[in-house]
């Protein structure tokens, strides 16, 4: 059992939720007790977005109730639960674009001089807030100018200083380096310290068993565990619980012959890079590693045809690539998976089936080969274990990670010879996780050249064959064979830096 034993904050009975003919979660009972922080886990599509937007009031539900310090606020809408101090902050960033950073952090308690809006005031608020969290951003820039990654930042300082009764976390380290994770954690325990309860939904089991007291575990929308201690476990159990299954860890044989060179980039320059030579070989993974801003993702969006190149070349096999035609990854062989799946990944109406196949129709006679395309989404489908009710369902309705599952097949269906991922398992739970790696380690003994992002530096170590770090734009170590550690990783970045990305 738990550390803490407050009573109950939050009780929810037999609270459900169907969509046509699909349940997302079943008849549910749980108790969150007053100062503790809850974990709510579970594989991709097991229900836990859905249950903290009922909690919240952002999604209706078909039956049960919701009690919230024993009254019953089943009936409240959501701005009337934000009122009881019930937040939530979703798996997408929630900020108001057109608003600066300032005012976004400050908002609706704007300050005034005079009656009218004290703009020094203001930006000195949301400068100290954003000091909080580490965070460097102009206060005066519209939040929607800011990169995705940073306007989700820019959504947990918002969530958090709202000061709530219960604030629900849906994935918020997704994006975040090594530092942000640990100063969000600190700033949770003491938020938690003074009295707050939070619920936090993570795929990654250490920071589960570093922040959560207690946890109630989901499995395709049936609670399965409940009031588990995830301290008294090992990560083993937690995911054995979660997924119904043991999870066997997957780690790339380092000991191979590098391939031919597959991608020879020669003195390449762009927005944010200068001057990189790097080769891929056939059947190699690369991993890129550099704090933000240090040239690591400016070269992978430039190789995607996302920032202009002023100069250099890329061969692939010994061809030069068409540097105006990059964007149009088929013609260049090089696909991109972004970090950004919402705003890039053109998740949108579209079925599953379609979008596995979207810009890359499989053709015969000038028509659509529908069992080209049903075959491709069966191949993705048992592969990747999309949770869908069928290849008809909307892309747009599928759980985040299983969204990403779907970009995943997307790039793989497209036989790419250099596969660019970014976070390739951004949101995805631990089993799926190791089928990814699986499956990429699968195709790189296919000839395909890969290079990876990744913030969580376990699973660059576990994929790479050798590491690039960037500073200033530029190249600056290299790690090959057992030189590739966690720790090696992070000491090359920087002197005083504990982040990859
Ligand atoms: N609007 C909708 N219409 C139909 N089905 C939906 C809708 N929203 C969610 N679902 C389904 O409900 C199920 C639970 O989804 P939910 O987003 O709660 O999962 P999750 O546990 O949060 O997953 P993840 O870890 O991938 O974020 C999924 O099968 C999903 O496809």
């Amino acid at each position: 059992m738990t550390g803490k034993s407050g009573g109950a904050l939050l009780e929810i009975r037999g609270l459900s939720k169907i969509y046509g003919r699909s349940t997302a979660l079943e008849p549910t009972d749980i108790t969150v007790r007053e100062g503790s922080v809850h974990g709510f886990l579970g594989k991709n599509g097991a229900g836990k977005s859905t249950l903290v937007g009922m909690i919240a009031g952002s999604i209706q539900p078909t039956s049960g109730s919701v009690l919230f310090r024993g009254e019953d606020i089943t009936a409240l809408n959501l701005a009337q639960r934000r009122k009881l101090g019930i937040n939530l902050l979703g798996q997408h960033a929630e900020v108001v674009p057109m608003l600066s950073v300032a005012e976004n952090l400050v908002m609706p308690d704007y300050p005034t001089r005079h009656g009218l809006l004290d703009r020094t005031e203001m930006r000195s608020r949301a400068s100290a807030l954003l000091h909080k969290y580490s965070l460097d951003f102009d206060v005066d820039l519209p939040a929607g100018a800011l990169p995705v990654p940073d306007q989700r930042r820019l959504s947990i300082v918002r969530t958090l200083m709202d000061d709530g009764a219960l604030t629900m976390l849906d994935e918020p380290t997704t994006a975040l380096s090594q530092s942000e994770r640990d100063a969000l954690f600190e700033w949770i325990r003491e938020l938690n310290a003074a009295g707050q309860t939070f619920v936090f939904i993570s795929h990654f089991n250490n920071e589960i068993q570093n922040i959560c007291d207690e946890c109630s575990v989901l499995r395709d929308g049936r609670l399965v565990s409940r009031d588990a201690d995830p301290r008294s476990m090992t990560s083993a159990e937690i995911s054995e619980v979660v997924t119904g299954a043991a999870v066997k860890e997957f780690v790339r044989d380092r000991d191979r012959e590098p391939g031919p060179v597959r991608v020879e980039i020669n003195d390449l320059t762009a927005d944010g890079v200068e001057g990189i030579d790097l080769t891929v070989g056939r059947g190699e993974i690369v991993g890129l590693a550099g704090l933000p801003q240090s040239g690591a993702q400016e070269l992978a969006r430039a190789l995607a045809g996302l920032k202009a190149i002023r100069s250099g070349t890329i061969r692939i096999d010994g061809e030069p690539v068409d540097l105006r035609r990059l964007r149009e990854s088929r013609r260049s062989g090089i696909a991109y998976l972004t970090n950004d799946r919402i705003g890039e990944g053109v998740v949108g109406p579209f079925s599953v089936k379609e979008s596995i196949h979207l810009g890359n129709w499989p053709l015969r006679g000038g028509l659509v080969d529908s069992r080209a395309v049903m075959n491709t989404y069966r191949r993705y489908h048992d592969r990747l274990s999309f949770r869908v009710s069928g290849p008809d369902q909307p892309a747009e309705e599928l759980s985040g990670g299983n969204q990403q599952k779907v970009l995943l097949g997307r790039l793989l269906a497209l036989q790419p010879k250099l596969l660019i991922l970014d976070e390739p398992t951004l949101g995805v739970d631990v089993a799926t996780k190791e089928e990814v790696h699986r499956l990429i380690d699968e195709l790189t003994g296919q000839g395909l050249a890969v290079i990876l992002l990744a913030y969580d530096t376990d699973e660059m170590v576990r994929m790479v064959d050798r590491v690039v770090a960037f500073q200033d734009g530029r190249v600056a170590h290299e790690l090959t064979g057992s030189a590739i550690t966690v720790d090696n990783i992070l000491g090359s970045l920087s002197h005083d830096s504990k982040s990859v990305r």
